[in-house]
């Protein structure tokens, strides 16, 4: 049994979260946190998640603090902490605000909660899961992001819809970052078991159109309802019942490489990882020439923007 924290836990997607944990059988306590002066609609949110269980079953233990010394014990903590972009905003345009709060957080937590796991969540999440494995000291199996899970779960329901068949007859992965660069791996896409271009109707495959709505999800969801929730906090799920179950699933998140994709590395970015209960393993791949190109930009931008971000941390920059 395992204890799962949320921290952002006020937040959008921190709520929606806790709910997607809390149906998962191997979490017995959600520990919701958020900043101090947040305890009453932590209080609340805690009172409407436990509302609910008596409709799923649940028999999850819900606590709330606003003191950091309170995740100790936690299994995985789940960071959503940090401000959402705006419809007119890039991802990236949040880099240095967020990026400051990982770290105040990533520098408490590794004396407070040495062994936990940390899922980051917060935008622009490369970059944030690079600088909470830096400022929290863990080893890089223990600090990873959603990476490009969403954006392969967006992807996966395109080809699904254009195919008319289940999404669970449709393998893919889009890896790099989750953001415009991000890169599509046709090479690693299969219908029925099938790989892609084997189907002659691949070639009526709008691929530019969906992959037009696959990055832009974000933003046009943003633009209309305000924010992605729903999504996100599935995809959470899916990641802690991985964990938690131990289960060697392959998923694509933010890990951090040091060699494994045509010898790329040194960077925290969206990649295939086997996840288990202690953590991400990236899974060393051989992809087509153009995937491996599209890739290595991709790594470039990562990498640019979490220097600018590390070096305006180390100065203290405004
Ligand atoms: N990577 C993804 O797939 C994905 C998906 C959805 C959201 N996100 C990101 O998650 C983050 C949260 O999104 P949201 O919609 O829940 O936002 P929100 O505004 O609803 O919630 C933000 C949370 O962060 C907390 N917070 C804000 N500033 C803080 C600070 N200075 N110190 C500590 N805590 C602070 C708030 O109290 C709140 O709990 C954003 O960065 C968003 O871009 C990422
Ligand atoms: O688009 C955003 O800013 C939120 C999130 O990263 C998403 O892809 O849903």
């Amino acid at each position: 049994m395992a204890k799962v924290a949320i921290v952002g836990a006020t937040g959008k997607v921190g709520q929606y979260a806790a709910l997607s944990i809390s149906r998962i059988p191997y979490v017995n306590e959600v520990q919701l946190y958020g900043r101090p002066g947040s305890e009453g609609i932590l209080e609340g949110i805690a009172r409407d998640l436990i509302d609910s269980f008596a409709a799923t079953g649940t028999d999850s233990s819900v606590s709330w603090s606003c003191s950091i010394e309170d995740l100790k014990g936690s299994d995985v903590i789940i960071f959503t902490a940090g401000v959402p972009r705006k419809a007119h905003q890039t991802r990236n345009d949040l880099a240095l605000e967020n990026a400051r709060i990982v770290k105040d957080f990533a520098e408490k937590i590794a004396t407070i909660a040495p062994d936990s796991l940390l899922l980051m969540i917060t935008n622009p999440v490369d970059i944030m899961t690079h600088v909470a494995l830096k400022y929290s000291g863990k080893k890089s199996n223990e600090v990873f992001g959603i990476g490009t899970h969403l954006d392969s779960m967006r992807l996966k329901s395109a080809i699904a819809s254009f195919f008319k068949v289940h999404v669970s007859e449709v393998h893919t992965r889009i890896i790099g970052e989750h953001g415009e660069s991000m890169v599509p791996l046709w090479s690693a896409t299969t219908i029925g078991g099938i790989q892609i271009s084997n189907l002659p109707s691949f070639a009526r495959v709008p691929i530019d159109e969906i992959m037009t709505q696959v990055k832009c999800s974000g933003q046009r969801i943003i633009a209309s309802k305000g924010a992605t929730v729903w999504g996100p906090g599935e995809a959470i799920g899916t990641l802690i019942r991985t964990i938690l179950g131990n289960e060697d699933r392959i998923l694509t998140v933010s890990a951090y490489i040091k060699a494994e994709v045509h010898n790329i590395g040194d960077v925290c970015i969206g990649v295939p990882v086997r996840i288990n209960r202690s953590g991400v393993y990236p899974v060393p791949i051989r992809i087509e020439p153009l995937e491996v190109r599209n890739f290595q930009m991709s790594v470039e931008k990562i990498r640019r923007i979490t220097k600018e971000v590390f070096n305006a941390l180390e100065n203290g920059e405004e």
